[in-house]
């Protein structure tokens, strides 16, 4: 019986607090690798429309209204609000929350450690990324205080839904977010500049977007199934006095530095929406 009942997580409710991209995206992949059931899916969110679209999508979702109820009725709670939307959500939850629930944040901020002051309850904070629909991706977790093996023993068949998963100490949550949570964002832009420059040159656009994707999905699965090193690819696509190797020195010239520039801009502006958020909560 209690085998049986591991085996199947998706007999659990699961609630998400928020449908925008991320909350959407992690009721995706969840229904999509057979973690929830179509009929265990509660959700609030701020306005209509979000939930709507996901129930034209074919979910069956339980739509609330009242937060304490949506909390009551869900075994799993994923809070999947904008950072300075997060005091709005406790003034109608509560920062209390029973220990039989676990309550999952994805927000940029604030930091676990600071909501461990803030909220009572069984806490996990994870940083996902919206390639996770497609169960490939990477989750950046970190267990709360209150957390228990029995907990990360129920969580962890949402975890491995959503693709791979690392625990990583708070501290690197800006350096690996970079590369997992804004990289798709990060990787689409570059990809898109350099469809960009064969526009300008007389490709049509829908042509240069299919060709710079096909490479990139190429490039990825060269890299994942062959198990190239990022060098090692760089070298079999640089002949030696070709064009390629021309390029490069202009992007070693410039990306170290766009690298750090970036990384810079990331943890400000987390440090930032850490402290308003951080002002907001102590009023
Ligand atoms: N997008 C991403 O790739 C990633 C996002 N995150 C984090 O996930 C969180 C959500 O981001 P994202 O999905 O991109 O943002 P979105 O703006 O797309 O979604 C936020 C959602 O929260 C809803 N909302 C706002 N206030 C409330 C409230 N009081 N009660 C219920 N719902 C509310 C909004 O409703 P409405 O429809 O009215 O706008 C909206 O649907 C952020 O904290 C972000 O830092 C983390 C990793 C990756
Ligand atoms: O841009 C953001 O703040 C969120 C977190 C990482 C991806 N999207």
């Amino acid at each position: 019986m209690k085998r049986a009942k591991e085996e199947r997580p998706e007999m659990k409710k699961i609630g998400f607090i928020g449908t925008g991209s991320l909350g959407s995206m992690l009721i995706r992949g969840f229904v999509r690798n057979g973690v929830i059931g179509p009929e265990n899916i509660n959700v609030i969110n701020r306005s209509p429309e979000k939930p709507l679209r996901l129930k034209e999508e074919g979910f069956s979702l339980r739509i609330y209204s009242n937060y304490r109820e949506l909390i009551n009725d869900s075994e799993i709670i994923f809070i999947c609000v904008k950072p300075n939307d997060l005091p709005q959500v406790l003034e109608r939850t509560g920062r209390v929350f029973p220990q039989t629930k676990l309550v999952v944040s994805t927000l940029l901020a604030p930091s676990l450690s600071d909501l461990e002051q803030i909220i009572d309850g069984k806490l996990i904070r994870i940083y996902p990324s919206v390639t996770q629909s497609t169960g490939r991706g990477v989750t950046i977790v970190t267990w709360g205080q209150a957390i228990g093996n029995q907990d990360r023993t129920v969580f962890l068949p949402y975890l491995n839904a959503l693709g791979k998963y690392y625990v990583l100490p708070e501290n690197l949550y800006r350096a690996a977010g970079d590369i997992t949570s804004c990289g798709p964002a990060f990787m689409a832009a570059m990809v898109g500049a350099l469809a960009e420059e064969g526009i300008k040159h007389g490709i049509s656009p829908e042509i240069a977007g299919e060709m710079a994707v096909e490479t990139m999905l190429g490039t990825a699965l060269l890299l994942l199934e062959r198990k190239l090193t990022f060098s090692e690819l760089i070298s079999q696509v640089a002949t030696p006095g070709g064009c390629t190797a021309e390029g490069l020195k202009i992007l070693e010239k410039s990306l170290p530095g766009i690298m750090d520039e970036i990384y810079e801009a990331t943890c400000n502006r987390q440090e930032a929406v850490s402290e308003s958020v951080r002002k907001a909560l102590s009023h």
